[in-house]
Formats: structure tokens, sequence, C-alpha cells
């Protein structure tokens, strides 16, 4: 869990289904967000977010200029995050999922700066889940990846696991219109397929999300490894 800048890094996405109401279209949970960011000042963290209802809601259209209309989606979604880390005097650093490497990651870090990455559209229309970029991190940093969701964890027969070790008995309950990366079962696919422990969890209690970054289990731990 280490890293050669010295310290533990936690590595913490909060999911689109948290930040905003993933079916109404721009709807941003500022509210939620300010308590989440209190709770992040007291630790290392590398942030990821998703797209939520700005992103996903953008990318859905099928409009003309996608390319555009979704990346000023994600700016917009980003600032909002950014200005609130801002106002709690928290120093951060925004990276765009389209420019996102280890080496820019590292780079914020030496720097003394929260990076904040999100989810992004390329040139040529591909999408870029946030989802990858945190299992990409937590990999690198030999860490679990913290899933904040709007959920308490992975439901299955109404009930949240506290432990998954496969896709087996996963049952998708509820989907949002608008989401183009696959939602939850691609989440967890993913999971697998980079073969990164990790925790998905209810971050609307932003206990919750003191308890996760404290390493604590919460919610459902999906054992990938
Ligand atoms: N069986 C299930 N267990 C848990 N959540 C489920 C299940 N089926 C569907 N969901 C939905 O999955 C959503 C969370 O997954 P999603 O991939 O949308 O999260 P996110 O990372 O917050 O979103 P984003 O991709 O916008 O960042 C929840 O809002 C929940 O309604
Ligand atoms: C929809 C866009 C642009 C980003 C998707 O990122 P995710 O919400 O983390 O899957």
């Amino acid at each position: 869990m280490g890293s050669k800048l010295g310290y533990v890094y936690r590595v913490l996405k909060l999911g689109g289904s948290l930040i905003t109401n993933k079916n109404v279209p721009f709807s941003f949970n500022e509210e939620l967000v300010t308590n989440v960011v209190n709770v992040i000042k007291n630790f290392k963290v590398i942030l990821v977010h998703g797209g939520g209802s700005f992103g996903h809601y953008e990318a859905s259209l099928s409009k003309e200029n996608t390319q555009t209309r979704t990346v000023i989606a994600m700016q917009e979604l980003n600032l909002k995050i950014l200005k609130i880390f801002n106002k709690e005097n928290i120093p951060v650093f925004p990276l765009p999922g389209r420019y996102f490497t280890i080496n820019q990651v590292l780079e914020i870090l030496q720097n003394n700066l929260i990076p904040i990455i999100y989810g992004d559209i390329l040139p040529n229309g591909n999408i870029i889940s946030g989802d990858d970029i945190t299992l990409t991190i937590a990999k690198h940093f030999h860490t679990e990846a913290l899933f904040a969701t709007d959920v308490e964890g992975i439901i299955i027969n109404n009930t949240a696991v506290s432990l998954l070790k496969s896709l087996d008995d996963f049952r998708e309950i509820r989907t949002s219109q608008f989401d183009v990366t696959g939602g939850i079962r691609e989440k967890l696919r993913k999971i697998f397929q980079y073969k990164v422990n990790s925790l998905i969890f209810d971050g609307r209690n932003p206990t919750n999300i003191y308890y996760a970054l404290s390493g604590k289990r919460i919610g459902t731990f999906v054992e990938a490894e």
C-alpha cells in the first residue's frame, strides 16, 4: 500500500450515482460533496469521480457534437467539485481522464496536491470510465479500490452482501437510462478483470467515507485477487 512518495495513499472514486442524481440531467449534490470533502481532507487520497447525470447524459444523447458536449459537461462537474475543495482551502488539481497517466498522478502528488481525475471522452468519441482509472491507480499503488455510491453495497436477494467473490449470483436491480459505461455490472466485471480488491459502499453518509478511508470493511468487499 505504500508508495515511493513515502505515504500510503487511498484511492477513492466518488460515483456519479452519489454526487449527482443519475436520472435528472445536470443535478449536482453540492451539500453531500461538501460533507465528503471535509472527511477526505484528513487522508492522503487520490480522488476519481464519475460522470453521473453530466457526462453520461450528454454522451447518451443522439445529437451532434457529442465529444464537445460531453467534455463541457464533465469539466462543469469537475469544476463544481474543485470549487468546493478550494472553498475548504484544500489544494487539489484536476486531471481529465483523456490525459490520465500514472506519471501525471505522481507529478500532482509530488507537488502536495490532491489529484482529482475524472471519466472522460476521447476525440474519437470513445468513453474513458472513471472505474478503469480507479482500478488502474489502485493496481499501481497496490491498494484497494474504494467505490462510494448511492447504494449500501452489492444487493443480492434484497440484501447488501458483505463479501462478493464472483458475478455468479449478481443481478442488476435498477439501471439509469443514461449510463453509457455499463453501470454496476460492468464495474464488477472490471474489478474481477483487473484483479483489484474493492469496496463498494454507501457514500451518502460521510461517516462511511471516513470508515472506508480508514480501512474498515463496510458495504460489499469484492474479493478479486
Ligand atoms: N444488484 C445491485 N446492487 C447494487 N447496486 C445496483 C444493483 N443493480 C443496480 N444497481 C445500481 O447501480 C448503481 C451504482 O452503480 P454505477 O455504476 O451507476 O455507480 P457510479 O460509479 O456511482 O456511477 P458513475 O458511472 O456515474 O460514476 C446504483 O445507483 C444502483 O441503483
Ligand atoms: C460519461 C463519461 C464521459 C464518463 C464516464 O465515467 P464513469 O461515470 O466513471 O463511468
